[in-house]
């Protein structure tokens, strides 16, 4: 297991709060979504936007799918990628338990994207959250729905560490947690 106190400085670091208007930190520096480090990834770069956040996005010739048009994988990791930073407003850590797309139209290579999600509601150690995809014209082309379930830091010590660079392989363990796990963040909204 990674070093879980690691962990915890890692989200101390990133938690906040953080002001409206403020660019949030990436989720780590090698995040598919959002890591500067990752040369696969999509580098989102994620405002807070009142109790939601926003990015404008970009896809580019790696993530085509049918000849210009976006593939409909990385359409929803973005999406994806973009609910997760909610959980810095939400004040704790988080994974996504369901994600559902919806894709109204292509998503097309080379042109300007407005993404945004918001939670909806929250239950428990759930929160439920909508996110959209628009092009300039305010035509949504996107959207998703998903269920996040909050986890302690040391979900994610489990399987690598966070630090720059390449992560940790994973040890051969339970690909699955035991039991329910705490958060560990101050609940802010
Ligand atoms: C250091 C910081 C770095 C921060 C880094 C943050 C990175 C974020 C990156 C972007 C997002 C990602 O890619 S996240 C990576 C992809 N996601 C994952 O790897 C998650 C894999 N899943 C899991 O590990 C596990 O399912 C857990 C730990 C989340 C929960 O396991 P569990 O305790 O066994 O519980 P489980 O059966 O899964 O169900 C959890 C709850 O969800 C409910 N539930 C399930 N499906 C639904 C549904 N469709 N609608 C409503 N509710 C649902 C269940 O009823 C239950 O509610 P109730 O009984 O509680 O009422």
């Amino acid at each position: 297991m990674a070093d879980v106190e690691a962990m915890l400085a890692h989200w101390a670091e990133r938690a906040g709060p953080h002001p409206d208007g403020a660019m949030l930190p990436p989720h780590h520096e090698q995040c598919l979504g959002c890591g500067p480090d990752n040369a696969h990834g999509h580098h989102l770069q994620v405002n807070r936007r009142g109790d939601g956040v926003a990015a404008d996005h970009v896809f580019d010739d790696r993530h085509v799918g049918a000849p210009g048009v976006v593939h409909g994988g990385a359409v929803a990791t973005v999406l994806d990628d973009l609910s997760g930073f909610l959980l810095y407003l939400v004040g704790t850590p988080a994974v996504t338990r369901q994600l559902t797309v919806d894709y109204l139209s292509p998503v097309l290579v080379g042109v300007t994207y407005r993404m945004e999600a918001r939670v909806t509601s929250r239950e428990d150690r759930k929160f439920f959250v909508a996110a959209t995809l628009s092009d300039l014209d305010g035509c949504t082309v996107a959207t998703s729905t998903a269920v996040f379930v909050t986890v302690g830091v040391e979900h994610f010590a489990r399987h690598g560490a966070v630090s720059g660079g390449s992560p940790t392989p994973p040890v051969a363990d339970d690909h699955r947690d035991s039991g329910r796990e705490g958060a560990v963040g101050q609940q802010r909204g």
